[in-house]
């Protein structure tokens, strides 16, 4: 991919432009597609990025998501988008990353560029296996709320990544949320498992709040609209509130009220030793999938 930015001003050190990186995405699929969008509303040239995927019909969704704004550059060929690129972007499934990374290898050598995985539970040794020592590797795990720009992404990089390398990694992900660079590579794998699956987590507890609601007499329909108000409620005040968590539980829960009978039963349930283990079987998970790719 030619790059677009000769203009622009170079980092002494790695000639590589200050911004607007070209960005070649690996599988155009939800996550790809989220974080283009971001990074086109952001004002990222959508000439600077091509996004392969062997499905044509992915693609298509990719162009008719981005019909606002001027078309990214499209292939079906992987190592075509990735020749080139200043920042590849793995956004495939755990289970065909090795056959990508086999595919793409000399081209990834050839433009020495950065590569991002987005994947769940692969490590950086296993893509540094396949890609060569040399690579500049970050690992990365975002989450859906991509979609809408308030997505959480960590990021973990190993030795080979520079300053302007990094720089890269948060202002792309960033385009689509908050950003956190994480100590360890195994932070990644509790990261999978607090926010990477974690919107699944608030989904289901709407759910049970659904379906409870409607046990007690309320008509679905008025249960999912209170439901999903108050989640958006709820995280809006975590987030902007003036008060811990903690704090803000205690101010919805008058004493003697209903919120304490709610909050009895759910701690006499053992919630927080459940939510415990759901995260140490998706963290569990994350390590054999990296397990299962070698
Ligand atoms: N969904 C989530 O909540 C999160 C996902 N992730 C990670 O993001 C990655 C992508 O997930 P997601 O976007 O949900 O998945 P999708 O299935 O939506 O996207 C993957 C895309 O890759 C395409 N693809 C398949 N084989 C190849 C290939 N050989 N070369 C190029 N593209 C290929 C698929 O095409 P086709 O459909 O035709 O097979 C599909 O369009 C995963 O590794 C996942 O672990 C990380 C955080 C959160
Ligand atoms: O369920 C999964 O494996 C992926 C990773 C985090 C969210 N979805």
């Amino acid at each position: 991919m030619p790059s677009t930015q000769s203009a622009q001003p170079l980092n002494t050190d790695t000639e590589r432009p200050l911004s607007e990186p070209s960005i070649a995405f690996i599988g155009a699929g939800n996550m790809a597609s989220s974080i283009i969008g971001g990074l086109v509303e952001s004002g990222h040239s959508p000439d600077a990025i091509c996004a392969a995927d062997p499905s044509p019909e992915s693609l298509e969704r990719l162009r008719r998501s981005l019909r606002r704004t001027a078309p990214v550059r499209t292939s079906t060929d992987n190592a075509t988008a990735v020749s080139g690129a200043d920042v590849v972007i793995l956004a495939v499934k755990p289970q065909v990353m090795s056959q990508v990374l086999e595919g793409i290898a000399g081209p990834v050598a050839e433009a020495g560029a950065l590569v991002i995985s987005i994947a769940a539970g692969i490590t950086i040794d296993s893509m540094r296996a396949r890609l060569g020592d040399s690579t500049a590797i970050v690992r990365c795990m975002p989450n859906t709320p991509a979609l809408l720009g308030c997505g959480a992404s960590a990021l973990f990089a190993n030795a080979r990544v520079d300053a302007a390398q990094r720089g890269h990694a948060e202002t792309i992900l960033g385009a689509v949320g908050i950003v956190e660079w994480v100590p360890t590579e195994a932070a990644l794998d509790a990261i999978t498992a607090l926010s990477g699956s974690g919107p699944a987590y608030f989904f289901l507890f709407m759910e049970a709040m659904i379906e409870a609601g409607c046990e007690l007499g309320l008509e679905r329909e008025t249960a999912t609209a209170m439901a999903r108000q108050t989640a958006l409620g709820a995280a809006r005040m975590a987030i902007e509130g003036d008060a811990d968590l903690v704090e803000l539980r205690r101010r919805v829960t008058s004493p003697g009220g209903t919120t304490q009978a709610a909050i009895e039963s759910f701690e006499s349930d053992g919630l927080r030793d459940t939510v415990k283990r759901a995260m140490q079987a998706a963290a569990n998970r994350a390590v054999e999938m990296a397990r299962d790719m070698g």
